[in-house]
């Protein structure tokens, strides 16, 4: 699993180091680092020997890291122009030594180059970028050269990920000791391009607790529960699956094909689509409604639910139940008005999966900004994991822990991809999954999904549906 961390705890960290290593040692591990990688882009480009590289140069500490790691380039032959966006602030000692080793300064951006270093700003910015950075941006972003980021692209919020103006898009992020937030979540995200951590024995000192956790195939492994000799149907999970309304049927079909993904021995559906259930899925046991279903281990209800009376009556008696509830699209219209204000105080774990929609009705706002503590603040409101989706699906639990998901594919937004999403949650809970596990594993799988789908063509959530085995079976070995 890996982790990013808020800028102040990154400056705390960095500080408790910095009292341990001579002065500047830390710039010139991260501009070791950071040369190291550009050398590698070059190399693959005809190399590092007579290659134009331009360095965008804020005045903090990025814009020295950016310096130093030029100085190295020019070290190696590559011819180096330094555009400084205020020259009387550029770091003194990164300057000189680009200077000593052969590197220029411009006034302008090149019509040509290589590859560009963006050290506009890093962890220190505030805000969105200031006209003239703003400017040179956007420029860049018409030479189509390869950028690399440093630290951070410019122009993002560092512990949000949200882009609240012009921001850089680079090719490849080369961060110092950790991840940010703003490498995985949110709009961000992608500006980042491929993100490569240098270590500059930031490890040691790091001691807060991560803002974010962005699981792996190897977690997602580790936790899927699998059969054993002694399972039976009844021992590995019964899901039960509300979904579904005359009105839309596809939605039950589309859950229902995601929770017999799952790890559960049955899936059990209640509603009004079962005849095309059974139909479509000839293992599925069916039921007109909740209270007959059978015994199951978790629910799942809300897509294509519908909101009548009938709906509120099944949404009421999944959330009676002493078990892990998953509630979906219509469940989560149904909470807005405040009438199952009692049937929320359960025990048992509640998951809900928004987008932003749903999220701006139960919330009362929209996620805006920062999804991330958006998405906490709802997950404490109500006692549940929320499940934000979106690029970069968050999920938060209700003491505050925050993950993101690193898979999937915008080809995922097509109807019913979330149907299909809440069924393989549902099944994951049935399985005896954690609730902000089942919730990160779902999305992680069905991102998979969603890629392979995407690789296919043009993609129905159908297909989606389609593709959680493969992607099972690739990821499971
Ligand atoms: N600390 C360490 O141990 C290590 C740190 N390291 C490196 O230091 C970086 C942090 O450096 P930092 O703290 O100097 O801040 P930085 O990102 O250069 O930005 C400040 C500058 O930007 C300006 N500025 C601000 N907002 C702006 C805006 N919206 N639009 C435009 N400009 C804006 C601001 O201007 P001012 O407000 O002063 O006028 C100031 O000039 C970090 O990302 C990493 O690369 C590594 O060497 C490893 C060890
Ligand atoms: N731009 C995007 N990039 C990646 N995934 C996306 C994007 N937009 C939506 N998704 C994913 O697609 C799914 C859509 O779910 P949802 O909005 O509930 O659809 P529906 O209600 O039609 O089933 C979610 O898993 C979401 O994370």
């Amino acid at each position: 699993m890996r982790q990013a961390w808020r800028v102040a705890d990154v400056r705390s960290a960095e500080k408790a180091l910095m009292a341990t290593v001579p002065e500047g040692a830390l710039m010139q591990r991260a501009a070791a680092g950071l040369a190291r990688r550009c050398a590698l882009m070059l190399g693959a480009h005809g190399g590092v020997y007579g290659a134009r590289v331009l360095l965008l140069v804020g005045s903090g500490d990025n814009g020295g890291d950016t310096l130093f790691a030029g100085a190295r380039l020019a070290a190696r032959g590559a011819q180096v122009s330094a555009l400084l966006l205020d020259p009387d602030r550029a770091h003194p000692g990164g300057l000189r030594e680009l200077r000593r080793l052969g590197g220029r300064t411009v006034h302008d951006l090149p019509e040509r180059c290589d590859l560009v270093l963006d050290g506009i700003v890093g962890i220190g910015a505030s805000g969105s970028l200031r006209p003239r950075a703003a400017e040179l941006v956007a420029a860049l972003a018409e030479r189509r050269a390869p950028v690399v980021a440093v630290d951070v692209p410019s122009g993002v919020a560092v512990d949000t990920g949200d882009v609240p103006g012009a921001a850089v898009t680079a090719d490849v992020t080369v961060t110092f000791g950790c991840l940010k937030p703003a490498h995985v979540v949110g709009p961000a995200a992608a500006h980042a391009g491929i993100v490569d951590v240098v270590d500059i024995g930031l490890g040691a000192t790091l001691r807060a607790d991560p803002a974010v956790r962005i699981p792996d195939a190897a977690d997602i492994a580790a936790w899927w529960p699998r059969p054993g000799p002694a399972s039976d149907k009844y021992s590995r999970g019964v899901v039960g699956v509300a979904t579904g309304s005359a009105t839309y049927p596809g939605a039950a079909l589309l859950s229902v094909s995601g929770a017999l993904a799952g790890p559960v021995g049955m899936v059990r559906y209640a509603g009004s689509a079962r005849d095309d259930v059974v139909r479509a899925h000839p293992s599925v046991v069916t039921a007109d409604r909740v209270s007959d279903a059978g015994r199951v281990q978790a629910w799942v209800c809300g897509s294509g639910l519908g909101t009548d009376e009938t709906a509120r009556t099944e949404v009421r008696g999944v959330l009676a139940s002493p078990l892990p509830v998953l509630l979906d699209a219509d469940a989560l219209t149904l909470l807005v008005d405040g009438r199952h204000a009692e049937d929320l105080r359960r025990n048992a774990p509640l998951v809900v999966t928004p987008h932003d929609g749903e999220f701006r009705r139960l919330a009362g706002e929209a996620p805006g900004a920062d999804r991330m503590g958006a998405a906490c603040k709802l997950a404490a409101w109500i006692n549940a994991v929320v499940l934000l989706k979106g690029d970069r699906t968050v999920v938060a639990t209700p003491s505050g822990q925050v993950f993101v998901n690193p898979t999937g594919s915008p080809a995922l937004a097509t109807a019913g991809s979330g149907d299909v999403l809440a069924g393989l949650l549902g099944s994951l809970l049935a399985g005896g999954l954690p609730a902000e596990r089942a919730a990160v594993a779902a999305a992680f799988v069905h991102g998979l999904a969603g890629r392979r789908a995407a690789e296919r063509g043009p993609v129905t959530s159908a297909d989606v549906a389609a593709q959680l085995r493969p992607a099972l079976a690739e990821l499971l070995g």
